[in-house]
């Protein structure tokens, strides 16, 4: 199978220019391809990851992936699939953002090897030009009637749109003129909103090279599709948190269950979208999907692969780790400090200054048990789990041996309600 006979088995080809020429030319040599990442923000999220993921099946079928951060786009602000204008960021806080998303790709891309991926930033070539020369340069060559029926511009034009976001697509063009000439950069891919900025930068480079319209073209658009779900809501969001690729904003074990619960109806299409596994290896999940759904061998690989790409193997089993003892056989003791934080992120939490404490009294302060009769008898009839044990005893001191890791004390009453206790250092 050809690299974009793969990415059409997978569902991943929305909109591409001159597609029989791409294909020629993408077995015919090592081709350098780009995308773009606008730091918007302090993390990538899960949608990124497509596009991360795209380089990456670029770049083990031989080409050579550029990522580019844009710390000067990122300072006007792409109005595609964007219904109203943004608030423009300081100039320190989008350095920063740069920063971290650069750190990010830089985790998620291999620069290893023959066909290494690179990193370069926009401010680099943008920040130099001067007015002067980006009107008369790089301005002449676009005309506003082809800028108004951008998507981007016209869905805007009627809630009104500034001339600064008007401008973007101009300047992402610019790179990827930018690039062709100086890096040999020949392909540009991105999500699906992202087509009009890829056509007019294709355009861009066209005019600057003084080619006819219609001429052999050098230089390519490739967009891969917007990630939906079978129930229509919004893929990617938990409860209306962004699922984050930074592990201080979403933890590893948080990623792991978001994948373990996509619905059997969205499962196959992702694992095309997201892992690596092959044809054969996903017509096997489906079936299990088809026959044996409440195993859910699927979601679990799913979760499995995306959780080492972005973690590491490391985490991955620390996630299934604190999914065991929360969910199955596992045991809470076996868990590490930071496995207990993380696994019990959401649950109420109560802080204990005593050394020692009678679990009846435990259960009252913490709000266990609404009542110190209520929590006897909670107790007596067996409801109470102290790190997983039941406790049926009402003189039960909760004590250091029940401090995990020195800290922790997870207290169960019924089938599923946590509490996390923390020990105060004395
Ligand atoms: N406009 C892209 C990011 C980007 C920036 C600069 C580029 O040259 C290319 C892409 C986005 O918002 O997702």
């Amino acid at each position: 199978m050809t690299l974009l006979e793969d990415l059409q088995f997978r569902g991943l080809v929305n909109q591409s220019t001159d597609e029989k020429g791409l294909a020629e030319l993408l077995e015919s040599e090592s081709v350098k391809l780009y995308c773009g990442f606008d730091p918007s923000g302090d993390s990538l999220h899960i949608g990124h990851l497509l596009t991360i993921i795209m380089l990456r099946r670029f770049q083990l079928a031989g080409h050579k992936p550029v990522a580019l951060v844009g710390g000067a786009t990122g300072l006007i602000g792409d109005p595609s699939g964007k219904k109203a204008e943004r608030t423009l960021n300081e100039r320190e806080v989008v350095q920063h953002f740069s920063d971290k998303i650069r750190g990010q790709l830089e985790r998620h891309l291999d620069f290893t090897g023959e066909n290494k991926a690179t990193l370069v930033n926009n401010y680099d070539w943008i920040g130099q030009l001067s007015v002067i020369d980006f009107l008369r340069d790089v301005g002449k060559h676009f005309g506003v009637n082809y800028m108004l029926a951008k998507d981007s511009v016209e869905s805007r034009i009627k809630d009104g749109i500034s001339f600064t976001e008007f401008s973007y697509q101009i300047l992402q063009s610019f790179d990827f003129y930018h690039l062709n000439k100086e890096a040999g950069v020949k392909l540009q891919i991105g999500g699906s909103d992202q087509w009009g900025n890829i056509t007019a930068g294709l355009e861009l480079i066209r005019r600057m090279n003084g080619q006819e319209e219609g001429e052999k073209p050098k230089a390519f658009g490739f967009t891969i599709p917007l990630v939906t779900k079978s129930d229509g809501t919004k893929f990617g969001k938990t409860e209306g948190n962004a699922i984050w690729l930074d592990e201080e904003k979403t933890s590893p074990y948080e990623f792991y269950q978001f994948l373990l619960n996509t619905e059997d109806s969205d499962v196959v299409k992702f694992l095309k979208y997201f892992t690596f596994l092959n044809e054969k290896e996903i017509s096997e999940l489906e079936v299990e999907v088809a026959e044996r759904a409440h195993e859910r061998a699927a979601q679990k690989r799913l979760a499995e692969e995306l959780t080492t790409f972005v973690h590491g193997a490391e985490a991955l089993q620390s996630a299934q780790n604190i999914s065991a003892a929360l969910f199955g056989k596992g045991d809470l003791k076996e868990l590490t400090g930071k496995e207990i934080k993380e696994g019990f992120k959401e649950v109420p939490s109560y802080d204990v200054h005593e050394e020692e404490i009678l679990l009846v009294d435990l259960l009252v302060a913490a709000g266990i048990s609404p009542s110190k009769r209520q929590a006897r008898e909670d107790i007596t009839n067996g409801a109470v789990y102290v790190n997983g044990d039941r406790h049926q005893d009402l003189e039960k001191m909760v004590a250091a041996e029940d401090k995990l890791d020195g800290q922790f004390t997870i207290v169960r009453r019924g089938k599923k309600k946590f509490f996390l206790i923390n020990w105060a250092q004395a």
